[in-house]
């Protein structure tokens, strides 16, 4: 019985800025989550995932979110938010925004992403988020006061969402606040 082949990141079909920017991290191979993961997200399927922490999931959401953007800025001049990400305290947010900032570092001008829970009051977070990000990283609160003062707009747009620690964050009590945000 042979060992199943392990599927490395240079032959996801991947942006080579993506690929660069994993092996200026040093990460020879994808761990077992983000191999399972990237493939199918890139596929454009619903996923959800469940690993120990540390095993390297947000890499595994992350990568994907970046290759779709360079995709569609590559098909399309319309600058608009294409990916939300969720994650239910400012210092998880803050940790997704540094990863992604990693993981662009060779196309961070294609790419922009911004913390919306680091940065300021209502009015800073709005002139942000007037500039249209590729990537909007919030708290589900946050994001759910922007939408409703109609600082963001989603319906059209919006390619995809990633709840993280999304057990905590329904936990929070913040379920209905999440279909609000997709209604
Ligand atoms: N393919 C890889 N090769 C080597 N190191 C990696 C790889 N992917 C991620 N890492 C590193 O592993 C560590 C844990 O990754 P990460 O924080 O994404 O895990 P996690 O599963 O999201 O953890 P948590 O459940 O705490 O959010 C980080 O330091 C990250 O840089």
């Amino acid at each position: 019985m042979g060992e199943e082949k392990k599927v490395m990141f240079h032959e996801m079909e991947l942006d080579d800025r993506i690929i660069k920017a994993v092996a200026q991290l040093a990460w020879s191979e994808p761990t077992l989550i983000q191999e399972t993961a990237i493939p199918l997200l890139l596929e454009g399927k619903d996923v959800l995932m469940r690993a120990r922490t540390g095993s390297g999931k947000t890499a595994a959401f992350t990568i994907p979110v970046i290759q779709k953007i360079l995709h569609l800025n590559n098909t399309s001049k319309h600058q608009c938010i294409r990916a939300l990400i969720l994650s239910p305290s400012k210092e998880l947010c803050g940790q997704i925004t540094s990863v992604i900032a990693d993981l662009t570092l060779k196309c961070a001008r294609e790419v922009r992403c911004i913390d919306i829970s680091a940065n300021g009051d209502m009015q800073t977070q709005k002139a942000l988020l007037s500039d249209k990000p590729d990537i909007v990283v919030a708290t589900p609160s946050k994001a759910l006061a922007h939408l409703k003062a109609n600082n963001m707009r989603l319906k059209d747009d919006l390619a995809m969402l990633v709840v993280d620690e999304a057990d905590l964050v329904f936990s929070f009590g913040y379920e209905d606040e999440i279909k609000e945000l997709l209604g």
